[in-house]
């Protein structure tokens, strides 16, 4: 899915109408009517005694309006609190005038705001995308009031007072909603970590805009769902054999850190890799043979560490990084794998320690060979960058490193960021916070190492897909070990499965 600016929005409305042949009023009773049988849904499973919905002068507030008339018409007590406004917008004009008079409506004056009865809710239809300014004055006191009682808040499109795409200056006042429902398409502030505790859970409900001018509309940013991705996973053919799939190479483990090694490789095997070869220090000969037989074992003649890059003839892809330690032969061979990688144009992955180094030895970042695949959560980018003033920021600072050094980088958390050279965003919709946990990048790594050995992918795809089928893999596997009792070999066990799913 794309996401798409409030601006864009906005445009996409407007063409909706226009291709749809409809009249803009049409268009919020959509919204509205989509709201309503959301919340009567929601609703249902835990009772509420009376609906607050308090509306701002513009459309967000038409549609609070609109969602007053349906849910009084199905039975619910309703009462709506205006917030008064110098104008309103036409839609507002029109779903005030429809709104039955049985319904209570008042104006809102400062200071003497309503207490809300217990086991009541809010909806907040104050300010949606339309905001322009941080709010003040009387809404700002609106927000406090809200945000200060105990009653569970549902915001319409956004929580009011949050921007659509970019950051508010610290401490605006913003609606705290326990659930955010949007229109079609997610919105950036979604999926951002400094965010989540205003939008709380949130999904968006499809209203039917115009297909046409979504798929035209140019966009840096894209949501990954299942949808996205069916089908870009070939299947096997029939004849294959394992040559079909790619020889991979991973370098991985340290005195103390082989487990990283061996989920690393697991995980690429199950990745559908044809063929693995993992080079560990010679501490991890015997352990890797035990617990990964499917696996190559190439050891390093250092006991602790990696200090010699072996010869990349025969491999499709290169993973380096689980593991790996920071021991300066071991950059040695970080440095001799970006040139050799470079010149055999050679798909390389780097994670966790190898970063760590590239972080240590900037130079290094200059010598990536074109679109190369790094992984870092967002401590290990900062060792790569500099540090973000907030999680926009640092959006920024992903686009423009992965333009900068025609990389693909992957900025781990709960809604994981890919970035592409072009100075892209995909942002993943899968896995759960059950994958915070030791191992679960080393996984990744692996799993992603499979899919870029795999000739028939494009880096893009292969990147996709991966980070998908991660999330997706931790999702059922918590499904069997709750969220607490996952570990990093739970997701492995998953990969499987959640591959099959997108395939072709
Ligand atoms: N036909 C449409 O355009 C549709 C719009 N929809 C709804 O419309 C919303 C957008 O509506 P609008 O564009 O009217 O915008 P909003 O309703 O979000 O807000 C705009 C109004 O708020 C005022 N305002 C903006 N910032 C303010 C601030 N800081 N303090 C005080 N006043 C401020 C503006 O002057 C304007 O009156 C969406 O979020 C969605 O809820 C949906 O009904 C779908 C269809
Ligand atoms: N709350 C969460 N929701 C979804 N995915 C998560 C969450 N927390 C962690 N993950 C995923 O788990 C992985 C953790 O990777 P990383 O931090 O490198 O762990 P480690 O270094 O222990 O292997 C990433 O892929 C990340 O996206
Ligand atoms: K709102």
């Amino acid at each position: 899915m794309k996401i798409l600016s409030a601006e864009q929005t906005r445009a996409a409305d407007q063409a909706t109408i226009q291709a749809a042949n409809i009249r803009s009023d049409q268009l919020m009773e959509r919204a509205a009517t989509a709201f309503s049988e959301w919340l009567i849904n929601h609703l249902s499973q835990n009772a509420a005694s009376e609906v607050h919905l308090f509306c701002g002068p513009g459309n967000n507030g038409g549609d609070g309006l609109a969602v007053a008339r349906q849910l009084h018409l199905s039975g619910y007590a309703v009462h709506v609190w205006l917030l008064p406004a110098a104008t309103h917008s036409p839609d507002f004009i029109i779903n005030r005038q429809r709104l039955p008079t049985a319904v209570p409506c008042v104006e809102l004056v400062s200071k003497k705001f309503p207490t809300l009865a217990p086991r009541s809710i809010i909806v907040d239809a104050l300010f949606g995308t339309g905001l322009s300014r941080p709010l003040e004055g009387l809404a700002a006191e609106v927000v406090q009031h809200l945000n200060s009682s105990e009653t569970a808040v549902f915001a319409i499109d956004l929580p009011s007072g949050l921007f659509a795409d970019a950051p508010q200056p610290p401490d605006s006042p913003v609606v705290r909603a326990q659930h955010t429902v949007g229109f079609e398409l997610p919105k950036l502030a979604y999926l951002l970590p400094q965010n989540a505790q205003l939008v709380g859970t949130w999904e968006v409900l499809p209203i039917g805009l115009n297909k046409e001018f979504i798929h035209n509309a140019p966009v840096e940013n894209y949501f990954v769902d299942t949808n996205f991705l069916v089908g870009r996973l070939p299947k096997r053919p029939k004849f294959a054999h394992k040559g079909t799939f790619g020889h991979a190479l991973l370098l991985a483990g340290s005195f103390g850190k082989i487990g990283a090694a061996v989920l690393a490789a697991r995980a690429c095997l199950h990745g559908g890799v044809g063929l693995l070869t993992v080079r560990t220090p010679a501490v991890g000969y015997i352990i890797l043979q035990t617990a990964v037989p499917e696996a190559m074992a190439l050891t390093d003649p250092a006991s602790d560490f990696i200090t010699e890059l072996p010869d990349l003839k025969s491999y499709a892809a290169v993973g380096i990084g689980p593991g790996l330690g920071q021991d300066p032969a071991t950059v040695e061979v970080l440095r001799q794998l970006l040139q050799q990688a470079h010149e055999a144009s050679l798909p390389l992955i780097l994670d966790a320690d190898a970063l760590n180094l590239l972080g240590t030895h900037r130079e290094l970042l200059d010598q990536l060979p074109p679109n190369t695949l790094l992984t870092p959560h967002p401590k290990e980018f900062e060792r790569l960058t500099e540090r973000a003033h907030n999680d926009y920021h640092r959006l920024e600072l992903l686009r423009a490193f992965c333009r900068r050094h025609t990389c693909y980088c992957v900025l781990k958390g709960a809604y994981t960021a890919l970035g592409t050279p072009e100075g892209l965003l995909y942002f993943n919709s899968t896995g759960n916070p059950g994958m915070g946990t030791g191992g679960s990048g080393d996984v990744l790594t692996g799993l992603l190492l499979a899919l870029r050995a795999d000739q028939r992918l494009s880096p893009l795809d292969a990147a996709l897909l991966g980070i998908f089928a991660h999330g997706h893999a931790g999702d059922l596997a918590a499904q069997q070990t709750g969220e607490a009792g996952l570990i990093a070999s739970d997701i492995v066990r998953f990969i499987g499965p959640a591959l099959a799913g997108l395939e072709r």
